[in-house]
């Protein structure tokens, strides 16, 4: 770390400038404007992507000083303080091990690997390597949530009794929709269960309390599609042919949860479900009131206190302001909305402080390993039709503070 007009600079490394490399890179350059009391600039040192023509927009789009086609070069460069890992599924675990073994610490998307047990291995290396971490569960950054988490806490729902949670996405409700690395057993790991399950996890647990026990069942309802003959960002920019692969992961989750502290619950995802395009919600109730989000409305929370027998009864709707999260950081006008980037940059900036005071504030990658063993708990229950415990992870956790 040098010291540049009285700010600290600090090196960044990228790997894997996909729809996830782009934003962490976006939200690095934001935080010395939103966050300018942490007295960081973040500096693009290196990014690290397979492909010719990625790397060359690294250095003529981005602004990253170098571009590494092996991530391994990216680690060893002495330059690089930090890591964002944002490459598929399967290569979370290796990349984080290796950031881990280079001695610096990362930011890395969700689900943090493939399995629990990866999950598991890259959280305990970190922890007893005393790494900062920071995981992609950005859905936790919006004020409403974070409102939201506080009403629970304050026990202004007053005792939880139910809890509602689905993830509903049409991302591919299309059968001409592409056969990406997402539907890939090796690459991916389970199908929507680790794509939109684990942040459904994780939300509930952030919100709620831990999940301790999981039933679940699952369904692909388009087993094979068309294979890209050129590919895209996220979910966009790919072209299909008409040679055609089979689907590996499921594309549907029902699962019925038990928190530890006694509240019930149900979870549900799709990826093929024709209508929503990211409907993304929890709802909360309480034996005092009840609340519930929808990432569709991002900058609202619908409230519900008890009405005790009045005339008027039902949810009001809230808009996020300068009371709730971060809001105020990002617009200077009520009624103003934030956006999803923004939650990103609330997280890059969670990360660098974590790094520079050395106090974990981002979601972990023990809260990773949690929303791992839930997912994994749901994906065994779907396999065998039994109830299954979820295993207590011992970690740095930062949901349980
Ligand atoms: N937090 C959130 O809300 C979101 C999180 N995610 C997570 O982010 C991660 C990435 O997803 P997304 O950005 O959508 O993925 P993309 O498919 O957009 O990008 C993945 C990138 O990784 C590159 N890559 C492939 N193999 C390697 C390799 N061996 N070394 C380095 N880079 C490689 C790809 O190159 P190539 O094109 O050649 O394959 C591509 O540039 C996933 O874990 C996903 O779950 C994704 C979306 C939202
Ligand atoms: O994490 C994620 C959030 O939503 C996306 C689509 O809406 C997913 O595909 C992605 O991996």
């Amino acid at each position: 770390m040098t010291e540049q007009d009285g700010r600290k600079s600090l090196g960044v490394g990228v790997v894997s400038l996909g729809w996830m490399g782009r934003l962490h890179t976006r939200s690095y350059k934001a935080v010395r404007e939103r966050f300018p009391e942490l007295g960081v600039t973040p500096r693009l040192v290196a990014a690290a992507d397979p492909v010719d023509e990625i790397r060359d927009a690294a250095l003529h789009e981005l602004g990253f000083e170098r571009a590494y086609a092996d991530y391994h070069e990216l680690l060893a460069d002495p330059e690089v303080e930090v890591v964002s890992i944002c490459a598929p599924n399967f290569l979370h675990e290796e990349i984080a091990l290796a950031a881990i073994e280079a001695g610096k610490p990362f930011w890395i998307e969700k689900p943090m690997g493939t399995s629990a047990a990866q999950s598991r291995r890259v959280a305990q290396a970190a922890e007893a390597a005393g790494l900062a971490t920071a995981v992609g569960f950005n859905y936790r950054h919006t004020p409403a949530i974070e409102y939201l988490r506080e009403l629970v806490r304050d026990g202004a729902l007053g005792r939880i009794t139910n809890v509602r949670v689905w993830l509903i996405a049409d991302y591919n409700s299309s059968p001409h929709s592409p056969l990406t690395w997402r539907a890939s057993r090796e690459k991916a790991g389970a199908g929507v269960i680790s794509d939109l399950m684990s942040h459904g996890a994780d939300l509930a647990q952030y919100v709620v309390g831990r999940i301790a026990s999981v039933s679940a069942m699952t369904d692909t309802f388009i087993t094979q599609r068309p294979i890209p003959t050129k590919v895209g960002f996220g979910h966009s920019g790919f072209e299909i042919g008409e040679e055609t692969g089979p689907v590996e992961n499921e594309d549907y989750v029902a699962m019925l949860v038990r928190f530890e502290g006694g509240a019930v619950g149900t979870m549900e995802s799709s990826r093929v479900s024709v209508g929503p395009r990211a409907e993304y919600v929890i709802e909360v109730y309480g034996t005092s009131g009840s609340a519930r989000w929808n990432f569709e409305r991002l900058n609202e929370l619908e409230i519900c206190p008890v009405a005790d027998g009045g005339a008027i009864h039902g949810y009001t709707r809230a808009m996020a302001g300068p009371q709730w999260g971060q809001w105020q950081r990002f617009q200077p006008a009520i009624g103003t909305s934030m956006g999803f980037d923004d939650m990103k940059c609330v997280e890059a900036a969670q990360f660098l402080r974590s790094v520079l005071n050395g106090e974990q504030l981002a979601p972990s990658a023990a809260d990773a390993w949690c929303a791992a063993e839930v997912d994994e708990a749901a994906v065994a229950s779907a396999a065998d039709g039994q109830w299954h415990d979820v295993p207590r992870v011992q970690g740095r956790t930062t949901f349980d503070a």
